[in-house]
């Protein structure tokens, strides 16, 4: 009844609006799930081995719903519909009739995604304020729906997410997916299978994530001369750096600790991996994230305010990784 089939890597498995003849499980290899639009296509999906593809039409009948193109030379093994249709005879009615309606609202699910896609390339995929927005549909979600894990993150079901993104917030599916796999390499959430085919998404740091989308908010949404100016990747590394350095020495009265540039310059390379220059600071004196630089004999010194530009340090590392993570 089961029958092999190989794939190689580029070709499709079957296309959007051909008509279904049986469902897949992946043996080797992996597979993207795609819609065509104008002369691109939208990825909605990726599987890989153990994973089901091609089980819509089962249910409904209907021409296939989208791509299947393999990302690596691949083997499935098919499991023809008319083999498996005398066991779905024996189901009850209730659950084909659930898994007739998942069955539409993927596809209208699908339908959303597909036009709010942008079309043109050209265009910024993930502007800041639409990370903004992913990020606080993940805080929302788990802050109404999370369940409490031993290590302090919440977790939530993939599928409510997928659902609350494209049926609430009507965005894209795939996007919210990109976001949540750019927080999981920057350590803030984790993706974990159930074992049964669904995945769960741990929001591992509520606090700092609510946190930093507040302060981002707020820094998108006022004006220039009101908020400090962005910092480059190698500007947040010498504040990192210096804030280091800082912390080790008593604050004055007024909160600054006063840093020895020139022990910096001696000593960065061996503590912090970034050799960090006097000059280095000047762009962020310049910037106001630092207090005035002082020359004297015994040295050249810059005053830091740890407390003040500590978080600040943290968000815009978040910012810069998210950029690299979402080009
Ligand atoms: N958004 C999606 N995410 C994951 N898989 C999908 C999605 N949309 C469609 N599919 C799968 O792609 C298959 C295309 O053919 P079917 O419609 O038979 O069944 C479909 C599902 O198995």
């Amino acid at each position: 009844m089961a029958e092999a089939k190989k794939v190689a890597q580029g070709n499709y498995l079957f296309r959007e609006g051909d008509p279904p003849d049986a469902m897949y499980i992946v043996k080797t290899g992996s597979f993207a799930i795609t819609k065509t639009k104008g002369n691109s296509e939208i990825v909605l999906a990726e599987i890989t081995v153990g994973s089901m593809v091609g089980e819509m039409a089962l249910f409904d009948k209907k021409p296939r719903s989208a791509n299947v193109k393999a990302t690596k030379d691949a083997e499935v093994i098919a499991l023809p519909y008319d083999s498996l249709s005398k066991q779905m005879d024996s189901l009850p009615v209730w659950v084909r009739a659930i898994m007739k309606t998942l069955n539409e609202n993927l596809r209208e699910a699908n339908k959303k995604i597909k036009i709010l896609e942008n079309a043109n390339p050209s265009e910024e995929r993930f502007p800041p304020h639409i990370v903004n927005k992913y990020i606080s549909i993940l805080n929302l979600v788990s802050h109404k729906y999370g369940k409490q894990e031993e290590s302090g993150g919440v977790s939530i079901s993939s599928v409510l997410l997928r659902n609350y993104t494209i049926q609430i917030f009507q965005e894209a599916t795939n996007k919210m997916q990109t976001v949540v796999n750019a927080l999981t390499e920057l350590d803030f959430v984790k993706q974990e299978d159930r074992g049964d085919g669904s995945q769960k998404v741990i929001n591992e740091k509520p606090t700092e994530l609510f946190a930093f989308v507040d302060w981002y908010n707020d820094w998108l949404f006022k004006q220039e001369k009101d908020r400090l100016p962005e910092l480059s990747d190698n500007e947040v590394k010498v504040l990192n750096g210096l804030l280091l350095f800082a912390r080790r020495i008593e604050p004055d009265k007024k909160n600054f600790r006063k840093v020895n540039l020139n022990d910096v310059q001696n000593d960065s390379m061996k503590e912090t991996g970034n050799l960090i220059r006097p000059e280095d600071a000047n762009s962020l004196i310049e910037k106001k994230y630092l207090g005035e630089k002082i020359m004297d004999e015994a040295g050249t010194y810059v005053m830091v305010n740890v407390e003040e530009i500590e978080s600040l340090a943290n968000n815009w590392t978040i910012v810069n990784a998210l950029k690299k993570k979402l080009r």
